[in-house]
Order: structure tokens, then sequence, then C-alpha cells
């Protein structure tokens, strides 16, 4: 069988939907256009009553686009014209991306291949006037934490590392700020590794970062066997460009997580994922899309793509014979709207940048049409959490008194 470059076997190489990249374009292609219309305002929603306009990239960004073969899609979500405040625009881009070498490369390579590949795409969301970009989960490596194997460490890097360095000239060419979310050995606590976004400003300063707060145990996302949950709460960084926050990955399974980056303030959450078709595919499109809604904010959401095998094969105990690849990170890298709108994904199976303007004052008019903030009642679940975390909590269940009397 036919190995490709970053180590894919040619029959895994069609993660296509029917031979359509995403379902946007196979829907697109297959339905009448009255049909199609109807088909995307009920998947994709309206965004103030009219499907999502796209935009017109710069040429520079559309070539580099064509000379590196990675997806390319831009659009706008509008808000309503307010009295008061005028609109607050923010272009936002999401870089999805599969590995560049086979995971049996020397760990140094491996990671200045993902550094070369991602300059391009890097430029072409310069080139276009991003201000904030956000990467993929763990960008700088293979996503290796299935394999428990402990030599993968080698590749986590302090918040000021090397992929940090890389990103900052960038964030100060282009004016943007950018995320990043890394493996992190954090030095001045005995070496101990995380999961972290690190929030790089658009002077190349480092605001902050952020450490993955829920740890998957499902499927072959053995995570738990490098790093622990994070213990940076749920932080919003004001930023030039808006108040933002990241919810890593695994994190989108849980809503009080989401909830209190609203709490907080944030107007965009960024998901920088890594995740498989088969565990969580119909769950994509929908937890995020679920979070802009309920929150009132925007989210964007950002999945690596490809197949990456490993040298070893690994069991995860459930049962599967052992294997050496994760299953296919289908990308379709994504951005939601607090009115329910969202784009179109990216593709399923190439690397891709996808460009969105948002005016964030759809945010506080969302609040306002809807009310879901004032309407929450958030006494009544922090009485109920207060007792549920006591030990002695029991549930609050009323029994019909008829059950299991036998009937006459
Ligand atoms: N990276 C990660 O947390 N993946 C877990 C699987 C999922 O949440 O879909």
């Amino acid at each position: 069988m036919e190995k490709h470059q970053n180590g894919e076997d040619s029959e895994q190489l069609d993660p296509s939907i029917c031979g359509y990249d995403s379902l946007h374009h196979l829907l697109k292609d297959n339905l009448k256009p009255h049909h199609f219309q109807e088909v995307n305002r009920l998947l994709t929603g309206l965004n103030c009553g009219k499907v999502l306009e796209t935009i017109a990239l710069p040429q520079s960004a559309t070539a580099l686009s064509a000379e590196h073969g990675f997806d390319l899609q831009a659009f706008c979500f509008h808000a309503d014209k307010e009295v008061l405040r005028e609109p607050r625009i923010v272009r936002v881009g999401l870089v999805q991306n599969s590995i560049a070498l086979p995971t049996t490369a020397h760990f140094v390579d491996q990671k200045k291949a993902i550094f070369e590949k991602l300059k391009p795409i890097i430029d072409a969301a310069g080139s276009s006037g991003v201000n904030i970009l956000c990467l993929q989960e763990a960008w700088m490596m293979p996503f290796a934490f299935c394999t428990r194997e402990k030599k993968w460490c080698e590749f986590a890097e302090p918040v000021d590392g090397e992929s940090t360095k890389f990103l900052q000239s960038f964030a100060v060419k282009y004016n943007m700020v950018i995320i990043s979310s890394i493996l992190e050995r954090d030095m001045n606590h005995g070496d101990v590794i995380w999961n972290t976004a690190v929030v790089i400003g658009n002077h190349g300063n480092i605001i902050g970062i952020h450490r993955k707060n829920h740890i998957p145990r499902v499927g072959d996302f053995n995570e738990s066997t490098y790093y622990m949950e994070g213990n940076t709460g749920h932080p919003v960084f004001e930023t030039a460009f808006g108040k933002i926050a990241i919810n890593i990955c695994y994190g989108r399974h849980h809503p009080l997580n989401w909830l209190t980056f609203g709490l907080n303030g944030a107007e965009i959450v960024f998901n920088p994922s890594a995740t498989v078709g088969e565990l969580s595919e119909p769950m994509w499109p929908i937890e995020a899309r679920n979070a802009a809604i309920a929150n009132s904010y925007f989210v964007a959401s950002i999945n690596r793509v490809g197949t990456e095998t490993f040298p070893n094969p690994f069991t995860s105990g459930d049962g599967k014979p052992a294997h050496a690849d994760f299953g296919h990170f289908y990308g379709s890298s994504y951005i939601s709207a607090p009115d329910a709108s969202c784009t179109p994904s990216l593709s399923r199976n190439r690397d891709g940048l996808l460009v969105t303007d948002m005016d964030l004052n759809l945010c506080r008019q969302y609040k306002d049409k809807w009310g879901f903030r004032m309407t929450a009642r958030y006494e009544l679940y922090a009485e109920t959490l207060a007792r549920y975390l006591k030990p002695g909590f029991e549930p609050q269940v009323i029994r019909d008194p008829l059950l299991h009397k036998s009937s006459s």
C-alpha cells in the first residue's frame, strides 16, 4: 500500500463524504437550488434574516491557497445597526491542518515541518487582515496521546518556548492576536505537563494562558496519561479586538464550562480540538452551536485533519484489537453565532483557513432579544449544585405511590 509523506496509507486518504469534502458541498451539488435554499436555511440558519454572506479575500491570500492546496473560505456575520454603539467588527481566522511528516521522523524535524507547513496559511490570514487567529489543539505535534508512550512528552515546551516564539513574529508582523494550543511543560513547577492555550497579543506579547479544564477518558483519547485537569479556571482575555476565551476540545461536552466563560464576559469562545469521526462527528455541528445560542457569544470550532499513524500498536481497554492509528481527524472547522446561524464548515480532509467577520454587537442584541441571562435562574442551580457536592446528597425524586403496586 502506498505511503504518503505524513505517514497516511492511500486507502485512508479518501475521507470524503461520498466524494465531497463537506456536507455543505454534497447538499449544494445534489439538491435542486430551491431545495438547497430551504435545507441551508434550516441547517445553518439565517443572519439578520439572510443567508450568511461570503466575503472576497485579497489575491495574495487566494494565491497562497492555490499554491499550497489549502481550503480557504470567508464569511461575514452582521448585526443590526444600533443608535448608540458603532459596529464592532472583528475578523477571525481558524487554521486546521494535518501533520507534515510521519510520526517516525525525528521529533525536531516533525515540529519544524509543521512550522513550515503553517507559514503560508498564517501569511494568508495575515494578508487577509485577520485580527484574531486560532490554531488547532496541540498544533505543534502529532496527537500521540493515544499511545500512552512517555517519549511524546518531549514535544512539551514552556509557555515562551519555540512555538510561541514562532508565532510571536507573525503576531507583530500582522498586528494579530494568536491563540496557540500547545503541550506545555511548566519548568517552574517540577516540569509538570499541561494542555495549554497561549494567548499572544497583537504586539507579540504573551497576554496569558488557559489550561484545558476537562480531560477525556474516552476511546483512544488517553490524554490523562500525560496531563492533569487545568488549574486556570475560566479566564477571559481582553484583547485589542474583543473579549475572548478558550474552551479546549473535550471541554465542549460540558455546558457549565461554556457557561462560565460566558459569565466572565467572553464574546468569542475558541474551541481548538482534535477529534475523530467515529467518535464525535455527529456531535460536532451541535454542541458548539448550542453553546453560542445559550450563552449569546460566538464560538469558533477548529479540528485537526488527517489520519496519524504511530510506530507501535496500542489498545485502549475498549475491546478493540491493537491498532496503530487514531482514526480520521475530520477537520470541518466552523463558526457559530448567537443568532443560531453558522458558517459552512471547512474541508473534512484538507488543511484550511476559515476567515470570518463578526460584529460583536450581535452578542448583546441576542441577550436583549432572548433574555437567556435574565431568565437563567442561576440561584436554583447554585443551590442544587451545592447540595449535590455534599456526600449526603439525595436526588429529588417524587415516586409514584402506585409504582410496584399490583394492578387489580
Ligand atoms: N482532544 C480531545 O479532548 N478529544 C476528545 C474527544 C472529543 O471530545 O471528541
